[in-house]
């Protein structure tokens, strides 16, 4: 059997592979593969390992129905038309819940560092503009006692309300499609209306998956509704808010401040306003960067693609 990966993905996963005599191509260009070269690269292969955000869109999985499974090196799928894989059944699997911990941790820190203008007063050291110590530089806000707002509590969203009650003792208050009664027997959050969330909430931060109902979700509009001392968080995808509103809400002090890690686009561009600004935070789509989540994104990915080519039911599926 013959996998293509495109991309690089833990050692451990690969190692699983390879056990079962599976033959690996990698993607090995210091760049995204194209949609184009995905599709060459697949030929003669029996199953893909998506790493990036390669669109598996209808015209990728039409030239590549002889694939027996797709393996996602991610949680997220919006990238992927599940409609198509579905009539052509190819059977897609992903990696929920071994990276929830260190997604919500990039959540959690990207809040702290707003909260204190880190990056912004970090790059005024580098820049030599620490003149001397003062009793009133740029001031940041406490987060103690403060609301966090969860707009998506999931497995990654009860992670962040966990570290944020533990951390600062904040109220937590969420906004689902529907109430989530198994997170709420886990911690103390009060289910509220979208709306009550932009009025109530000091921190919201972003978790639900990017569909056709959350994009641009987050719009100028409703940054007017946030509080003016509000810091909002996305480590969702970048697609959720818009940009140019988010910008104009940062410039406009409508909002105090906002840290991503999912852009739109991404990569982002070097000149993008928001690496300049004090309210700003930004980091490089790294959520689930760490040796050891990855280590078990490649052990689900490896058990996802096993059981495809196995033609058994996958165990990580997302249909
Ligand atoms: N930054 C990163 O590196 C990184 C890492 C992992 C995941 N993610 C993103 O985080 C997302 C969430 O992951 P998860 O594992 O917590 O998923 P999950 O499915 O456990 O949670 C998503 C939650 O959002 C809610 N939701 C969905 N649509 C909604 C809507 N229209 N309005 C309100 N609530 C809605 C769902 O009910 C669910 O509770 C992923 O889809 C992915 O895009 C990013
Ligand atoms: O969805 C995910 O798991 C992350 O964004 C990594 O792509």
């Amino acid at each position: 059997m013959k996998v293509f990966i495109s991309g690089n993905i833990a050692q451990v996963g690969i190692a699983q592979l390879k056990e079962k005599n599976i033959e690996i191509t990698q993607w090995d260009k210091d760049r995204q593969i194209t949609a184009e070269e995905l599709i060459e690269a697949c030929k003669g292969q029996d199953a893909l390992v998506s790493v990036g955000p390669n669109k598996i869109d209808a015209k990728f999985l039409n030239a590549a129905k002889h694939l027996k499974v797709i393996a996602l090196h991610s949680v997220g799928f919006d990238q992927v038309d599940v409609d198509e894989a579905k009539k052509l059944n190819i059977p897609v699997g992903n990696t929920p819940g071994v990276l929830s911990g260190a997604t919500a941790s990039a959540a959690f820190l990207l809040m702290l560092a707003v909260s204190r203008k880190a990056f912004y007063l970090h790059k005024k050291i580098i820049n030599g503009n620490w003149q001397n110590y003062e009793p009133t530089p740029e001031l940041g806000i406490e987060l103690n006692g403060k609301t966090l707002g969860v707009f998506g509590l999931g497995k990654i969203g009860l992670e962040m309300a966990k570290k944020c009650a533990g951390a600062f003792q904040m109220p937590v208050i969420y906004h689902n499609r529907s109430r989530n009664e198994d997170a709420e027997k886990e911690i103390d959050a009060k289910y509220v209306s979208f709306e009550e969330l932009l009025e109530q909430s000091d921190v919201i931060s972003v978790h639900t998956a990017l569909t056709d109902e959350t994009k641009d979700k987050f719009s100028i509009d409703v940054f007017k509704k946030m509080k003016p001392t509000s810091i909002f968080i996305n480590t969702a995808r970048g697609g959720i808010h818009n940009e140019k509103d988010l910008i104009q809400a940062l410039e406009e002090k409508i909002i105090w401040g906002a840290g991503l890690d999912v852009t739109n686009p991404e990569p982002m561009d070097k000149n993008n306003p928001l690496l300049n600004m004090d309210n700003a935070a930004v980091l490089p789509h790294i959520g689930s960067a760490t040796e050891e989540t990855r280590d078990a994104m490649a052990k689900l990915i490896a058990e996802n693609i096993l059981a495809g080519l196995n033609g058994d039911k996958l165990p990580y599926p997302i249909w």
